[in-house]
């Protein structure tokens, strides 16, 4: 898979730290920044990742701030994007089996490079579980039309 990665400042640490594993899982990395740890906003780096995702540019994004909370509700604005915020492992795989998830969304500040690392092993490698969830997802998307 494409999967574009985008964090602000207080998730570029754990975005280089999550890059790597994403490769050696055999996906295509599309860093969108930041590029450093100087003080920017989630938002312009955010957006263009869920945009990428909407625009089926990328398979699937992860976005990562200092809470993770700024960069999912800026994922979660763009139409067609449903994006996860999670920090265990139980949630990476149910959000993927449930909701379909297609953004992924951590705070640097809440969890280590460990778990971080783990977590989105389980999440790109997790399939959608279709059935009732795919009707639950439907009614989401008939929201998203009005
Ligand atoms: O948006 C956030 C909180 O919901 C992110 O965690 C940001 O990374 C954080 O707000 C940045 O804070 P800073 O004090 O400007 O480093």
């Amino acid at each position: 898979m494409k999967i574009v990665i985008a964090s602000d400042h207080a998730g570029y640490a754990l975005k280089e730290q999550v890059i790597p594993v994403i490769e050696e899982l055999g996906h295509e990395v599309v860093d969108v920044g930041a590029g450093g740890a100087d003080s920017v906003d989630y938002a312009d780096y955010g957006f263009p990742a869920a945009e990428m995702v909407a625009n089926k540019e990328a398979d699937r994004g992860i976005v990562i701030c200092g809470t993770g909370i700024g960069m999912s509700i800026t994922a979660n604005k763009v139409k067609g994007i449903r994006c996860a915020l999670v920090h265990d492992l139980f949630s990476a795989k149910a959000t993927r089996e449930h909701n379909d998830s297609n953004v992924l969304a951590m705070g640097e500040r809440v969890i280590g490079p460990g778990l971080a690392q783990e977590i989105v092993k389980v999440w790109l490698e997790t399939e959608f579980e279709g059935g009732r969830h795919g009707r639950r997802i439907e009614k989401i998307e008939v929201y998203e039309t009005k």
